[in-house]
């Protein structure tokens, strides 16, 4: 169905938990996560009812994120779950890769038809540093296993940090020459943790170009913009939520683990889907997307949202 501003929605992203095996520095505190109890969290069926009643708005493509959606115990369970969903065109899910060597497999087999992996950096000691209980070799074991399981194409999401990885470009684009992949940097947006970071960590995507202008544009993708090196196998993503925002096309809407519909990533705006079934529910849904914020604030440096990105999914 369309919003309020005339966009299609179709996209749901999905949180199944806020919690985390890493700490990335920009996503969440090292110390002090309140540990919510299981009861808190929504229950598979809760999830799958609420895809559902999605589904019956419109929403043809699902992705599962967190928190780290591979801690979520059942989530293969899950997967096969919304796969049964008549109308669930695309599933697919974001993680931080180092639970795949367990799992990727087994949500190839339920139904899961893309991956996209997290990755920051390609030392081993600023991985760590980064994710604060990371480590590189268990993201790179996870790409392998899922490869292995059958996820060929894979995309890449690396947070552009300047002083941090902006160093690391050219070697991330370079991976796009002999794998099918795409990578894709992302802009840091300012919220939670990050918000009050230095100005220089703010890089606007414009920089991958102009560290690396062999790249040629092809045809956008989703919210990405994209490019190819000269005889590349792979290509090049630019998500610029800051510099170039995407909200006039967005086609989407998120649930979070604890069941609040939110409309905009970066609004506060939530609707509390607990406790609602059936029409009840789809009426909610229905409204949430009606009800969707136009854009974002983040020009003005601010995020509305008082959450951290582990407890919306991203
Ligand atoms: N501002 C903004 N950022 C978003 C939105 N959706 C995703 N992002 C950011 O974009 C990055 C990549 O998101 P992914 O989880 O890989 O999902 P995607 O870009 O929809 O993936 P595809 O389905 O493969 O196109 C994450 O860092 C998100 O935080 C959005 O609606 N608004
Ligand atoms: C919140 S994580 C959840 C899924 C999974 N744990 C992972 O890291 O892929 C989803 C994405 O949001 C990105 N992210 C988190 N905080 C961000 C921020 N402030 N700006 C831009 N992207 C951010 C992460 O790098 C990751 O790619
Ligand atoms: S970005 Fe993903 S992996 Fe890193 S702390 Fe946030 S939720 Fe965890
Ligand atoms: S900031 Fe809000 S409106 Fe803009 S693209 Fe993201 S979710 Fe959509």
């Amino acid at each position: 169905m369309q919003d309020s501003c005339g966009r299609t929605i179709d996209y749901l992203r999905l949180s199944v938990t806020d919690r985390c095996n890493y700490r990335c520095r920009y996503c969440m505190p090292a110390e002090g996560v309140e540990k919510r109890a299981h009861g808190d969290i929504l229950s598979l069926e809760e999830l799958a009812e609420i895809a559902a009643a999605a589904v019956a708005c419109g929403v043809k493509k699902i992705r599962l994120t967190g928190g780290e959606p591979l801690v979520r115990l059942g989530l293969v369970d899950l997967c096969r779950m919304l796969r049964a969903i008549p109308g669930v065109e695309e599933l697919c899910l974001t993680t931080n890769g180092s639970l795949l060597p367990r799992l990727a497999r087994p949500l190839r087999e339920a139904g899961l038809d893309r991956l996209n992996i997290s990755l920051d950096t390609l030392r081993p000691d600023r991985f760590a540093a980064m994710t604060r209980l990371g480590t590189l070799q268990a993201v790179l074991d996870g790409i392998e296993a899922a490869e292995a399981a059958g996820f060929h194409d894979l995309k890449f999401d690396t947070v552009l940090i300047g002083g941090f990885n902006d160093d690391e470009i050219g070697d991330f684009v370079d991976l796009s020459r002999n794998h099918p992949w795409e990578m894709r940097f992302i802009e840091l947006m300012p919220m939670g943790p990050c918000a009050s970071w230095d100005k220089g960590c703010f890089l606007p995507g414009e920089t991958v170009l102009e560290r690396v202008p062999e790249l040629a544009p092809i045809q956008a993708q989703g919210v990405a913009r994209r490019y190819r090196l000269p005889g590349a196998k792979g290509t090049v993503g630019l998500i610029s939520p800051v510099s170039h925002d995407f909200c006039a096309d967005c086609r989407r809407i998120r649930v979070t683990a604890d069941g609040k519909l939110k409309g905009c990533l970066h609004s506060r705006e939530e609707i509390s889907l607990r406790g609602l079934h059936g029409q009840e529910l789809v009426d909610a849904v229905r409204q949430g997307i009606l009800h969707k914020p136009q854009r974002h604030h983040l020009a003005e440096r601010r995020s509305d949202t008082p959450r951290n990105m582990n407890q919306i999914g991203g």
